[in-house]
Formats: structure tokens, C-alpha cells, sequence
């Protein structure tokens, strides 16, 4: 544990700059273009490596790359607040590292290390992943997002199982500081450690956790949604008063319902509904009937314009 420590800390001091790049990696690709994907692209691209971008249709991938003008667009706002035309320059540049792409293997054949960030379901990340096996480079490092699946489970689609970890970002991913860097008992060292390298030189926080459900933050914060759920679904306070409680009186950004719209209600449902099927026996894993009933209105949260709140203007 001591010594794990030790190399973390060393680097983590030679990677003080967030522009910094990581020896081991020069190209990315990131698959799945939503809300995740978009944002790991763009802090991917803003830190220098070249990124492919893979989605299964140009809509999503065109909707990716306008999320990204936008964020960046606010973010050189007051990063060159007194130079416009560094911001206009800062932005192309890094819009120009990403390339959009609906054919897997235009970047899985020449990237060093694969980001998924698809659909929360095994099968989906299983199907792809076995693909990728086949048709990447064997130094070629997967890794995946998920919020709640075991990685080892993921990996199991793959041959290379050293080289698989998970890099579990949070949303919005060029605003949240924190990178879950997750190992398996397969995952080698020199894979882990490409892996914290990379998490420093696109500027963030890492914090290592074993393969368990949820890693840190999701084992907290997954089953605190659901409890607010609970307490609205008993009638005792409206889901709003809820979020009111608990920014004002608890000092959180966005209150559980906020929270649920803003990770999407497909995605917080994917993950309990899983650790309800893994773990029957265990009552913080409960479903909601509000949640499925507003799955299956389609009202998935901000990213399809309604959820618990409406964000249609
Ligand atoms: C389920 C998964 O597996 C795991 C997860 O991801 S769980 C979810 C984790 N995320 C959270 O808990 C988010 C909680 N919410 C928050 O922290 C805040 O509400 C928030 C950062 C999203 C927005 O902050 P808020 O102060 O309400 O709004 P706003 O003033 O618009 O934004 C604050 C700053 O972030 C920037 N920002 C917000 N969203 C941005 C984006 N998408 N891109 C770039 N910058 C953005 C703004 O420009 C602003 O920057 P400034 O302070 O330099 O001017
Ligand atoms: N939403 C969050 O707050 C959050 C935070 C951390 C991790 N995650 C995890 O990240 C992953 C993605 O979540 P999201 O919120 O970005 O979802 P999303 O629905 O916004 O985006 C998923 C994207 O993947 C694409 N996709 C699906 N199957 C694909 C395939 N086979 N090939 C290429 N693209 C494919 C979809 O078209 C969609 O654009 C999930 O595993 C989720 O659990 C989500």
C-alpha cells in the first residue's frame, strides 16, 4: 500500500501541468458520443492527444462536437478573458484533434488507449469490446466508464486482460475534477500506471478503488438518489422541496432530482436495476416506480428535454 503510494505521488508532481503528455499515449479514441463521451473527448483533445470520436450515427456525433464548441466556448470565456482571439485560436485547436467517426475501426487501429463510454449494458460494452480485441494493436490499453458494472466483468469479452481498467469520469466532465482509476486483479502495473498518467495530463484528480460495485462515488451517491425517490414516492415532500432541502440546508450543487435529470434517468435506472439483479438480497438495491414509469415516457432527464424538471424552452 506504502509504496503504491510513493509512485502515485511521484506521478503525480511530474505531471503538475494538465498539458503535460502521457509518454505512453499518443492518440485516443473514445466511443459513444453522449453526455460522457463528448466531455472525455474534449478533455482528452484540450491536453494535446489526438482523438477519435466513435458514435453509430452522424446525428449523435454532430450533436457531440456542438456540445463541445459550446463548453469550450464557456470555459475560454474566463480562461482568456482578456485575449478573444487566444480563445477563438485555444478552441479550433482543439476542435481540430477530434475526429468524428462512425466506423469503430478508423480509431481502434491506430489508438493507444480506447475510452467506452456507450449505453450502461453489458452485453453492448461485451459486443464491442470483442471486436475491438480483434481489431486494435496488442499494446492498444481498453479501459471503460461505466458507473456501476464490474470492469473485470467487462473484460471478459477480451484477451488482453492486463490491459483493461476502468477511468470512470464524472458529469460534466471539464468541470468535475475527479478521475476513478479502477484496477482488476488482471490489470497490470504498467498498465495502471498509464493509466494515472493519463488522468494527470488531462488535469485531474485521481483516486484508486477496487473493483467494486460502483467504485467511491457511486456507492454514495446512487443510493442517496434513490432514497430521496423513496421519500417522494411515500408523499413526504414534493421532489422539489427535496432538491431545496438539500442545496440549502445541506450545501450540495444540485439536489437529488436535479442530480437524477442531469445524469440522465436511463443511465441511474441501468445501474440500480443492475445491482438489484446482482445483489437481491440487499434493500439499499431497490428500483423506482416513478423512475420506470418516466423511462418509459422517455423522459430521460435533461438530455431529452424533460425528467423530473422540464428543460424545453
Ligand atoms: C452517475 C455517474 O457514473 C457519475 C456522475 O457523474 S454523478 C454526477 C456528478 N456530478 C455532480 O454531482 C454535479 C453537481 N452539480 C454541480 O457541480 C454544478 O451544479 C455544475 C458544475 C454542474 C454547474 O454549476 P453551477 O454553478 O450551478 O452553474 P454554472 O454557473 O453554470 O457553472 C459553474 C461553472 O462551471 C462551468 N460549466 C458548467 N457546465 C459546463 C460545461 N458543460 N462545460 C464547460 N464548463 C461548464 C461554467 O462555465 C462555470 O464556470 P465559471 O465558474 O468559471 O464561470
Ligand atoms: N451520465 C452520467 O452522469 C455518467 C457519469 C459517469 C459514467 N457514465 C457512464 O458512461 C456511459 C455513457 O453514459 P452517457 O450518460 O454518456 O450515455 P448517453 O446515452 O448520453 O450516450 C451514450 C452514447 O453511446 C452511443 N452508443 C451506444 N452504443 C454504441 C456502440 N455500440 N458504438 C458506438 N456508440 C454507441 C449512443 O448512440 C449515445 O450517443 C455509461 O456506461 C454510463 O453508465 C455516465
Amino acid at each position: 500500500m506504502a509504496s503504491k503510494l510513493v509512485i502515485n505521488n511521484i506521478i503525480k508532481r511530474s505531471f503538475s501541468s494538465t498539458s503535460a503528455l502521457n509518454r505512453q499515449i499518443n492518440s485516443v479514441t473514445v466511443i459513444g458520443s453522449g453526455l460522457m463521451g463528448s466531455g472525455i473527448a474534449q478533455v482528452t483533445a484540450e491536453a494535446g492527444y489526438s482523438v477519435y470520436l466513435v458514435d453509430q450515427n452522424d446525428t449523435a456525433l454532430n450533436k457531440a462536437l456542438k456540445t463541445i464548441e459550446t463548453s469550450l466556448t464557456r470555459s475560454t470565456k474566463k480562461k482568456f478573458n482578456k485575449e478573444p482571439d487566444h480563445a477563438v485560436r485555444y478552441i479550433k485547436d482543439t476542435m481540430d484533434r477530434i475526429v468524428t467517426t462512425t466506423k469503430v475501426d478508423a480509431g481502434a487501429e491506430k489508438s493507444d488507449l480506447i475510452i467506452e463510454a456507450i449505453v450502461e449494458n453489458i452485453q453492448a460494452k461485451h459486443d464491442l469490446f470483442s471486436k475491438l480485441d480483434k481489431i486494435s494493436p496488442n499494446t492498444t490499453i481498453f479501459t471503460s466508464n461505466t458507473s456501476s458494472l464490474p470492469i473485470a466483468e467487462i473484460a471478459e469479452a477480451v484477451s488482453r486482460k492486463d490491459k483493461f481498467g476502468g477511468l470512470h469520469f464524472f458529469n460534466p466532465v471539464p468541470v468535475m475534477k475527479l478521475l476513478e482509476v479502477i484496477k482488476t486483479h488482471e490489470t497490470s502495473d504498467a498498465t495502471y500506471r498509464t493509466l494515472l498518467e493519463y488522468g494527470l495530463s488531462i488535469g485531474k484528480t485521481t483516486v484508486e478503488c477496487k473493483d467494486t460495485p460502483g467504485f467511491i462515488v457511486n456507492r454514495l451517491l446512487v443510493p442517496y438518489m434513490f432514497e430521496a425517490v423513496k421519500m417522494y414516492e411515500r408523499g413526504d415532500a414534493s421532489f422539489q422541496d427535496i432538491d431545496t432541502a438539500m442545496k440549502l440546508g445541506a450545501g450540495y450543487p444540485m439536489g437529488p432530482f436535479e442530480l437524477i435529470d442531469y445524469v440522465g434517468l436511463d443511465t441511474t435506472k441501468f445501474i440500480v436495476d443492475g445491482w438489484k439483479k446482482r445483489f437481491p438480497e440487499d434493500p439499499t438495491f431497490q428500483s423506482s416506480v416513478v423512475i420506470d414509469q418516466l423511462v418509459a415516457e422517455g423522459r430521460l432527464g435533461r438530455k431529452s428535454g424533460e425528467g423530473f424538471y422540464n428543460y424545453k424552452k
